[in-house]
């Protein structure tokens, strides 16, 4: 047997890097660690770690089951047998999904990690984080430096999973599946990975994973113009009162500020060889209009300090090197600030590692490009005054005349 340990077992890593690991065949299984939560742990224990994925394509819905775990764990409860289990020779691959938050030095899942590996002096082993980060593979490398026999290879992973619900209880149970924590998951998946392996791995190629040198284009393609205008989506349909990604998209108002903020992401893109974008961008609509999937604003929304800092700074640099300030990404800050501002009305109640701090700096702001200036310089860096100062007036426009004023504010200063 050949184990793949994988770190941060949520819904996305059920219905992907494991559904592939499974179609690829071979002697593979996933021993999976959650963070802290036991709820998604102790169900699949109670199920023999066997689960099932849920494709939901408009009224259609398939439920499969996997059953590629060997192993489930709690690294807050168990840490010692996730790191002998990073450190055992039949370990030759890790993956992570630990989401944006997780990537700090002091991180408790990178801690065991570094442990493990340490623990096996040298032994090659891959280590693949599936985030949606720029240069995955070079922040994890970063993050863990001096470390003998390890590859790091970049990827781009693509599949809309949102969270599971009752409702896919349900529908599993209806085929049959007695299952607590089936994943709901798009028909459509993706996973683009750089071929630098140290050690052993599922023949990934045979499942359909696209090995490439270049995931930097793709994983640029698909942060800005599927992640980044789901931002976007998240923070006006929040605004408007819509709870699903599907109902903002299907907003007029809203479908025009997304299709305009695509042509902003498009123009700072090195399309990859193989991908006609235009096709791309069109597919994007109708994956974002899937509402049986359920995907809520809330969702998409939360963590936005993180989320945005991958989504937001290249692109606007792109575009002030040439001369001009994005309005489109523009608003997608400014639609941020406005769902942290308080007493703000909202679809839902995304959360935020940074909720505090943003809020006393909306508290303490005299006006909006006061409060831009410093928010944009806290969240991403300097980016100099035109940008910040096109945030402020559209957040004002935001709060005087609410999303259509701001929207037209946007699309007016569009350069065609
Ligand atoms: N859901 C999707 O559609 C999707 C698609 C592509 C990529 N991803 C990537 O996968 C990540 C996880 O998505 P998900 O849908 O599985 O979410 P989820 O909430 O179901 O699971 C998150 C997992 O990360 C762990 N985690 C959370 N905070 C952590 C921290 N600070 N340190 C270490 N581990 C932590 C949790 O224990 C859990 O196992 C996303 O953040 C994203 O980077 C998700
Ligand atoms: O996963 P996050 O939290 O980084 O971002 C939210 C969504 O944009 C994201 O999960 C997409 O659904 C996913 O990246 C599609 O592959």
């Amino acid at each position: 047997m050949t184990r793949i340990v994988h770190l941060g077992l949520g819904s996305f890593h059920r219905a992907h890097q494991a559904v592939y690991t499974a179609a690829a065949g071979g002697d593979w299984s996933i021993t999976g660690v959650a963070h802290r939560s036991r709820r998604v742990v102790d169900a699949l224990r109670a199920q023999q770690l066997h689960y099932t994925v849920l494709t939901v394509d408009g009224e259609r819905v398939e439920v499969e089951p996997v059953d590629v775990l060997d192993d489930a764990l709690v690294a807050a409860d168990e840490p010692d047998t996730v790191v002998a289990r990073i450190a055992d020779p039949a370990t030759t691959v890790v993956t992570l999904t630990i989401t944006e938050a997780g990537y700090t030095a002091d991180g408790a899942m990178l801690a065991l990690l570094r442990d493990g590996l340490a623990r096996r002096r040298g032994a090659p082993i891959t280590v693949i984080s599936c985030d949606n980060l720029a240069d995955n593979g070079g922040v994890l490398r970063g993050l863990l430096p001096g470390l003998d026999g390890v590859a790091f290879p970049s990827t781009m992973v693509d599949r809309i999973v949102p969270r599971t619900t009752d409702e896919h209880v349900r529908l599993a149970r209806e085929a049959g599946f007695e299952d607590a924590v089936p994943v709901p998951a798009e028909p459509f998946r993706q996973w683009v990975l750089q071929p630098q392996f140290a050690s052993a791995h599922p023949d990934w190629a045979r499942a359909g994973v696209t090995l490439t040198d270049d995931v930097a284009a793709w994983e640029a393609v698909k942060v800005r113009l599927l992640n980044g205008t789901h931002s976007l989506l998240a923070y006006l349909g929040l605004l408007r009162g819509h709870e699903l990604i599907a109902d903002a998209i299907d907003d007029v108002v809203i479908r025009r500020a997304a299709d305009a903020l695509g042509d902003e992401y498009q123009a700072t893109l090195r399309v990859p060889a193989g991908l006609d974008v235009t096709a791309y961008r069109a597919q994007l609509r109708r994956r974002f209009g899937n509402r049986a999937l359920g995907h809520r604003t809330e969702q998409v929304g939360s963590d936005g300090s993180l989320k945005l800092v991958q989504r937001i700074p290249a692109p606007v640099r792109w575009h002030l090197d040439r001369g001009s300030v994005p309005p489109l990404l523009a608003l997608s800050v400014a639609a941020f600030l406005r769902c942290r501002t308080p007493g703000v009305e909202l679809a839902g109640s995304p959360g935020d590692p940074r909720a505090a701090e943003i809020a006393a700096l909306i508290g303490r702001a005299h006006d909006e490009r006061e409060l831009a200036r410093t928010a944009v310089t806290r969240l991403f860096g300097e980016l100099g005054p035109s940008f910040a100062d096109r945030v402020g007036d559209l957040l004002r426009a935001l709060r005087t005349g609410g999303t259509d004023d701001a929207v037209a504010e946007a699309l007016g200063t569009v350069r065609t």
